[in-house]
């Protein structure tokens, strides 16, 4: 089965979306997601450029070497924009191996593990009873797991809240980066009455999630962890900027609060560390970001062996051809915890129909060959790509933050 033709589609039906098809000799097609977030004309002129060239002609079916051709071969390894292509190419390889097996992706990974993959919706609010309103939406739409964000006393803008009470929250929605405001002391001290608000009023069944997006130090992430405990988190996630792996030692000395990171992670390099002492309890790099089925089963399965389980990265700036696959290893893979979900807009779900399907606080990937998302690609052009940047984040007196 050989690759005749590789086409990379950039679309804005909402948000800025970047697809990589695959097309072969036996007439099969495969799909994989590319988005990078605010860097997506990155990831399309490294694919062009350097990575479509070098595929066509290649059996399709060389799933790992091709994966290792463009790792090890392109000299430069890592980092964002190689893994979010190489991500790319590999679900697309897996998507068409799937589809000349006529089998549903999951059963080439080894068949179900569970019969549904239970996900995390988002509650936002700019005060906490907005938020306790979003959570009461969630629970009666049958979700079995929140995450929760709310506005801070003090800050203008808050990481995670929507705009308008029932809206999406978008992070990437200026033309150049917006800037807020961050303010460490005011959060800290907010924020336990929000876990406690929540627990009040939807009792200890529901699953209760939180992301700090980064904004603590590690003495400080400590502090929230023991001030979370007695509203037992599922998870605190993405609590310190997480280069240096072993700031999460200090910060599980503290406390048993669970932690979850890895949603800028592209490599097992970035988490092994992690992994390897017992620092975090959920993985959340995904399928697009780190190099693919190929590259995520390998870090899910070292993962494994130290109680690690997965947490999948699934906001909408991750497209449902990310979703679809996504859910297929969720349905394989034995250490899996919970997937983030977020509802992708009706013009992004429009344009790329899918076979998973929600019900319940769950989903289903569905049975069809593949991993059982297309595209519409007349319906893509309709919407092209516009710049959107994520904001930076300084603290009162003007200092960069992060963000
Ligand atoms: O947990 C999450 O879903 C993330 O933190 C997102 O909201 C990111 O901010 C976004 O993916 C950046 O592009
Ligand atoms: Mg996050």
């Amino acid at each position: 089965m050989r690759i005749t033709h590789a086409r990379i589609i950039v679309c804005c039906p909402g948000r800025n979306l970047v697809t990589l098809k695959l097309e072969t000799d036996q007439g099969l097609y495969g799909i994989g997601d590319a988005t990078l977030n605010g860097r997506e004309q990155a990831v399309v002129a490294y694919l062009e450029e350097h990575v479509v060239p070098a595929l066509i002609g290649r059996d399709a079916h060389n799933i790992e070497d091709i994966w290792q051709f463009l790792y090890r071969g392109a000299y430069w390894r890592r980092g964002p924009v190689t893994m979010s292509a190489i991500g790319a190419v590999d679900m697309a390889l897996w998507d068409l191996k799937a589809k000349a097996a006529g089998m549903p992706l999951y059963q080439l990974l080894g068949g179900k593990s569970r019969d549904r993959i239970m996900v995390y919706g988002h509650a936002t609010g700019r005060d906490i009873d907005g938020c306790l309103e979003e959570v009461e939406r969630h629970v009666e739409a049958g979700y079995r797991a929140v995450r929760v964000q709310c506005g801070i006393p003090g800050i203008a803008t808050t990481y995670g809240v929507a705009k308008r009470a029932g809206e999406r929250y978008e992070p990437a929605d200026a033309d150049l980066p917006a800037e807020h405001v961050w303010d460490t002391a005011k959060y800290l001290n907010f924020v336990p009455k929000l876990f406690e608000a929540v627990r009040e009023r939807f009792g200890d069944g529901l699953h209760l999630l939180h992301d700090v997006h980064h904004r603590l130090t590690p003495i400080e992430a400590a502090r929230l962890g023991k001030l979370a405990e007695p509203y037992h988190l599922f998870w605190l996630e993405d609590c310190v900027p997480a280069e240096n792996q072993s700031a999460f030692r200090l910060i599980r000395q503290h406390t048993t609060t669970p932690l979850a990171v890895g949603e800028v992670f592209n490599s097992i390099h970035d988490c092994r560390e992690l992994i390897e002492s017992q620092s975090i309890d959920y993985i959340r790099a995904t399928l697009t970001h780190a190099g693919g089925i190929s590259h995520v089963r390998r870090i899910a399965q070292l993962a494994e062996l130290y109680h690690v389980r997965t947490g999948f990265h699934g906001p909408t700036d991750l497209s449902p051809v990310c979703m679809g696959a996504a859910l297929h290893f969720d349905s394989w893979v034995p250490n899996f915890g919970i997937q983030e979900y977020m509802p992708h807009s009706e013009e992004t779900e429009a344009v790329f129909p899918h076979a998973y399907r929600f019900e319940d606080g769950h989903f289903t990937p569905g049975e069809v060959p593949g991993h059982g998302v297309d595209i519409d690609e007349q319906l893509a052009a309709k919407f092209p790509y516009r710049r959107a940047s994520l904001p930076v984040n300084r603290l009162e007196d003007g200092t960069l933050w992060h963000w």
